[in-house]
């Protein structure tokens, strides 16, 4: 069914969980316009990377919708959401370590068949990514955290998905290499992909993000403006860890 929407994805009123276990996700709404980084803030186990799963198909939910584009796709499983334009980063490093940074790249590419679009798609990666380029035929274990995890960006990048979605972009990750891989979030953006984001590092997240959604027992809680968000210091004391100490731009983006 198509509908008019202004939004790549919505997933409306979502109840999801594992097995017979209780419901993770209890009437979960949220929505990713164009060209934006939507982050998914909260509590351990308040069920953002659940989120995920249900956009990718890799858990179909129990209720409630999915689109994309305005068509509903619920209950479409991950190799079909990969065709509607969902790319799932997994949370932890995904890349082969020894196999090169190209063939990484290029397992992203496997459903595309016209040679001329993969050519054109490693050469945008590689402008995105400078060090995909550089590295390309150098094995991927070689590379550092933050290297890989712009590997993983890229390979997601082949398919060229309206939406890649991110699970926990800087785990594992120092401040300083954390900081880079949310520019290259930025950048994604600004390229034309829209993200949907999962991170504990939440203040750092929203400050790359434009819009933030704080999740809480299996529902959105608050959504607006990752801005205003960032600037509520009530939500600053509950969910981001308190107010930034004094001298530190809580607005500054990426
Ligand atoms: N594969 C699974 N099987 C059973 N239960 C699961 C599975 N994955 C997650 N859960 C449970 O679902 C709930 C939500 O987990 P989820 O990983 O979505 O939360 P989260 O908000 O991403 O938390 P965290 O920040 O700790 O990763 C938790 O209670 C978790 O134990």
């Amino acid at each position: 069914m198509e509908s008019e929407s202004k939004n790549l994805l919505e997933l409306h009123d979502i109840e999801a969980g594992y097995g017979r276990a209780a419901l993770v996700l209890r009437g979960l709404s949220v929505v990713v316009p164009p060209s934006s980084v939507v982050c998914l803030v909260g509590p351990n186990g308040a069920g953002k990377s659940t989120v995920l799963k249900v956009a990718s198909g890799m858990l179909v939910p129990r209720s409630g919708s999915i689109r994309i584009d305005g068509r509903d796709v619920t209950g479409d499983g991950p190799q079909r959401m990969l065709q509607n334009g969902l790319a799932h980063v997994l949370q932890g490093h995904s890349v082969f370590r020894e196999m090169t940074v190209g063939e990484n790249v290029m397992l992203g590419a496997f459903t595309v068949s016209d040679e001329k679009v993969v050519r054109e798609r490693v050469e945008f990666v590689q402008n995105l990514f400078p060090i995909v380029g550089e590295r390309w035929k150098q094995l991927a274990g070689l590379l550092s955290g933050g290297q890989q995890k712009q590997v993983e960006f890229a390979r997601s990048l082949m398919v060229s998905p309206k939406v890649v979605l991110l699970d926990e972009p800087s785990m594992g990750l120092d401040p300083k290499t954390t900081a880079k891989v949310f520019e290259q979030v930025a950048r994604m953006r600004d390229a034309g992909t829209a993200v949907l984001l999962v991170e504990q590092n939440a203040r750092r997240a929203l400050e790359t993000a434009d819009i933030g959604c704080v999740l809480d027992l299996g529902r959105v809680h608050i959504s607006g403006p990752a801005a205003e968000l960032l600037a509520d210091p009530t939500l600053a004391d509950l969910y981001l860890g308190g107010q930034p100490s004094s001298g530190t731009d809580a607005s500054t983006r990426s």
